[in-house]
């Protein structure tokens, strides 16, 4: 369903009087992901991960490489074919606060990609913001409430309804639950798993979180550096693998109690 083929790239070095030298970023990535699959996208800070999301998501043409959704290129592909892809491919980003306008209601914000893409009457968007609300642990009568009035929790579940509002194949949630509490951080773990349940979405799962990763996704990828080095066909296989790289993240993971480090390796996850 999504191809990402050979992608690397490099920001434009700024500079006024003189150009900077370019920012290579991502190196010749490639990847797969089939329907119905959640795949985490694992690294530390700075590895070029957003970029590759932003990249999956439209938001920035790679300088090689091609990312295909549905056979259709996401840069090349006519006009009728992107705005497709646009339907198909939805985005849930860390910062649940800058990702609404904070002048909308919950109802306007969750009914805008219903707006933009389908033809409902006015009573049936309702009826369809009341029902996602409620699918995301919120209430119908929160429809009128205004950013300000949700907590941080809350107003991630109104990203994430707004993202399955069109039904769409591919969600990339890019770091959704790492500004978020550890309670929050479970409960929208297991809201994700519930809705990949129901509708039968794939996920491209961002963290550097691997705990989050590990109870989320069917395969994760490593990156460093702007390459993949590592691929895990299973969390259980991310657990035992043997790459320096992984065994670290691993072993920086946060024991549940500070008095007590588990034996992850043998942990059932
Ligand atoms: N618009 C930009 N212009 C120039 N450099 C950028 C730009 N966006 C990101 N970078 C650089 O690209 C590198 C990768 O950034 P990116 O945000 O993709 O990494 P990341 O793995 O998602 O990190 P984090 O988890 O901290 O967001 C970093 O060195 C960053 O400074």
């Amino acid at each position: 369903m999504l191809d990402v083929s050979h992608v690397s790239h490099h920001y434009a070095g700024g500079g006024r009087l003189w150009r900077k030298a370019a920012v290579p970023v991502l190196h010749d990535i490639s990847f797969t992901l089939e329907p119905g699959v959640c795949l985490g996208l694992l690294g530390v800070s700075g590895t070029g991960k957003s970029t590759l999301g932003k990249i999956i998501l439209g938001l920035q043409r790679p300088t090689a490489g091609r990312v295909c959704f549905a056979g259709h290129d996401c840069y090349t592909s006519d006009r009728r074919s992107l705005h497709s892809i646009r339907r198909e491919v939805q985005a849930v980003f860390q910062d649940c606060y800058s990702a609404v306008n904070p002048l909308m209601t919950a109802g306007q914000i969750i009914g805008e990609p219903l707006r933009n893409y389908e033809r409902l009457s006015p009573l049936e968007q309702k009826r369809r913001v009341a029902e996602l609300l409620e699918q995301v642990g919120l209430q119908a009568s929160d429809v009128d409430k205004r950013p300000a009035a949700f907590s941080g929790g809350q107003l991630q579940r109104i990203n994430i309804a707004r993202a399955i509002a069109l039904r769409p194949k591919l969600i990339v949630l890019d770091e959704a639950i790492s500004s978020l509490d550890m309670v929050n951080q479970t409960q929208i773990l297991s809201l994700l798993a519930q809705l990949r349940a129901d509708y039968g979405m794939s996920y491209l799962f961002i963290t550097h979180h691997v705990q989050a990763a590990l109870t989320i996704s069917d395969r994760i990828i490593v990156m460093d550096a702007g390459q993949i080095v590592y691929t895990a066909n299973s969390p259980q296989a991310l657990m035992k693998s043997q790459h320096p790289l992984v065994q670290q993240l691993i072993a920086a993971r946060l024991p549940e109690h500070p008095s007590r480090r588990l034996d992850w390796s043998s942990s059932s996850l």
